[in-house]
C-alpha cells in the first residue's frame, strides 16, 4: 500500500512547544538551509528533559503508522528529528530509503508544525505518482507514507520564513531502534547525577561549529551567522558578554561563558550561564509572552539598568561578529509564527522576569518527570508515556 495523507484523522496539538524546543536547541542540519534538533543532541547538551514533550506524540505516531499499514507491534522508531527549512532549502525527487545506510527505513511520518502561506512561502510537498500530488503543509497535519520508491516525493524551495516539521522514520528492524540507544545515553546521565552534585538543568552548548551557518556556502565566512545569536537578535534582544574579548582565544568561546541580555539600550541584570541558556529563556518568553504579560510582577529596583555608551558599543560589536549579514539573518530567522501570540508588541521587562522564573519551573518539572520515567524506560528499553496517575 502506498497510501498517504491522514491529516483529517490525525491532528495533534502542542506544535508551539515543539517550536520552542527546536528554536532553542537546533544546530545546522544535513543540507544547506536546514536546521535540526535530534533527541541525542538534546541529551548531549544537558537538555534531555526536553525529550518529554515529544514522548506522547512519538508513541501516537508509531501506533498510527502501525494501524494504517496493518503492522501492529512490528515497528520501532528509527529516527526522530525536529527539522526546519529556511530560504533556499529544497529537496528533489527521492524516496526516504534511497541510500545503502537508509535501507532499514520502512515508513515516514512528517508532522507539520507550522503552515504554508502563514509562516513560510514555498515548501510545498509533492508526490511523483498518485494522489494527492501536492500537500500544502498546515500546522497539526501529519503525512505518513512508505519510505520506499512507491512514494517518491520532493519539497519545493522555501522562498521566505522557516518551515518546521517533526519527522520520524520507522523500521521493522529492531537493531535500528532509536529508543535503545537513547535509553542507554539517558542512563549514563542519570548515573552520574546520582553520584555527583545534582545537575543544574542548564543547557550546555555543543561544539561551536554546529551553530555556524554559512548561507552562501562560502568558506571565507563573509556572511556567516551564529544561529543561537541570530535567533536571540531576531526576537529583539542583544547579548552583552561578561568576559572580555581579549581573554578568549576564539571569539565563539564568549558564547560558552556567562553573558547578559539587553534590549533597547537597557541591560537585564542577571547572568545566563551561556548563550544556549539565554536562548532557551528568550524562546520560552516568546512562546509564553502573551500569557505571562498578565502575570507580570513589579520589577525590582536594579533589575534593569541603562547601558553606557561603551557597553552599547560592545553589544553592537558582538552582533556584527556573530551575524555578519544582518539582512540574511533577519530573512532566515526573523519571521516568527503565530502573529499576536509571540513576543508582544509592547515589550516589558517585568513579564520577561516572570518568564525567567516560569522557564526554570518548567525545566525542573520536565526534569523530574524524566527521572521518574527513566526506570520504566530502562526496563522496557523503550521511551513511552508512563501514566503515573494510573499506576
Ligand atoms: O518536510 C517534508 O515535507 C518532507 C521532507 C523529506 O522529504 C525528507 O526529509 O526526506
Ligand atoms: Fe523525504
Amino acid at each position: 500500500m502506498s497510501s498517504r495523507l491522514d491529516s483529517t484523522v490525525f491532528v495533534f496539538f502542542g506544535q508551539q512547544e515543539l517550536e520552542f524546543i527546536h528554536k532553542s536547541c537546533s544546530t545546522v542540519g544535513y543540507r544547506p538551509g536546514v536546521f535540526s534538533t535530534t533527541l541525542s543532541h538534546l541529551i548531549a547538551t544537558n537538555s534531555a528533559h526536553l525529550i518529554m514533550p515529544l514522548v506522547l506524540i512519538r508513541e501516537k505516531l508509531k501506533e498510527k503508522v502501525e494501524e494504517f499499514f496493518a503492522c501492529e507491534f512490528e515497528l520501532c522508531i528509527e529516527f526522530t528529528g525536529l527539522v526546519s527549512w529556511s530560504k533556499g532549502a529544497s529537496i528533489g525527487w527521492h524516496s526516504d530509503d534511497n541510500r545503502p545506510y537508509l535501507k532499514q527505513r520502512d515508513f515516514a511520518a512528517v508532522c507539520y508544525l507550522n503552515s504554508y502561506g502563514k509562516d513560510f512561502r514555498g515548501g510545498l510537498f509533492h508526490f511523483q505518482d498518485g494522489e494527492p500530488t501536492t500537500v500544502k503543509p498546515s500546522a497539526g497535519d501529519v503525512l505518513i507514507y512508505t519510505a520506499d520508491n512507491r512514494n517518491v516525493h520532493s519539497v519545493d524551495e522555501i522562498i521566505d520564513g522557516e518551515r518546521l516539521t517533526l519527522t520520524l522514520w520507522f523500521s521493522r528492524d529492531g537493531a535500528h531502534d532509536e529508543d535503545v540507544k537513547l535509553v542507554s545515553r539517558l542512563s549514563e546521565i542519570s548515573s552520574t547525577e546520582a553520584t555527583d552534585v545534582p545537575s543544574s538543568n542548564l543547557p550546555l552548548p555543543a561544539s561551536s561549529n554546529m551553530y555556524w551557518f554559512s548561507p552562501d556556502q562560502s568558506s571565507d565566512h563573509d556572511s556567516a551567522i551564529n544561529i543561537c545569536c541570530a535567533r536571540i537578535y531576531a526576537l529583539g534582544f542583544g547579548i552583552y558578554p561578561i568576559e572580555d574579548k581579549i581573554n578568549v582565544l576564539d571569539v565563539s568561546d564568549l558564547l560558552m561563558k556567562p553573558l547578559q541580555l539587553t534590549r533597547n539600550n537597557e541591560l537585564f541584570n542577571q547572568e545566563f550561564e551561556n548563550v544556549l541558556h539565554a536562548l532557551q529563556v528568550v524562546q520560552y518568553y516568546s512562546w509564553k509572552a502573551f500569557g505571562l504579560q498578565r502575570h507580570a510582577t513589579i520589577l525590582e529596583e536594579g533589575r534593569v539598568i541603562p547601558l553606557s555608551g561603551s557597553q552599547s558599543q560592545n553589544v553592537r560589536d558582538l552582533e556584527s561578529t556573530f551575524v555578519k549579514d544582518r539582512r540574511l539573518a533577519q530573512m532566515t530567522f526573523g519571521h516568527t509564527s503565530c502573529d499576536g501570540c509571540g513576543t508582544p508588541k509592547e515589550f516589558c521587562w517585568a513579564s520577561f522576569c516572570a518568564a525567567v522564573d516560569a522557564w526554570r519551573d518548567y525545566t525542573n518539572k520536565l526534569h523530574r518527570d524524566l527521572l521518574r520515567s527513566l526506570p520504566y524506560w530502562r526496563n522496557h528499553q523503550s521511551i513511552f508515556d508512563v501514566a503515573f496517575d494510573e499506576l
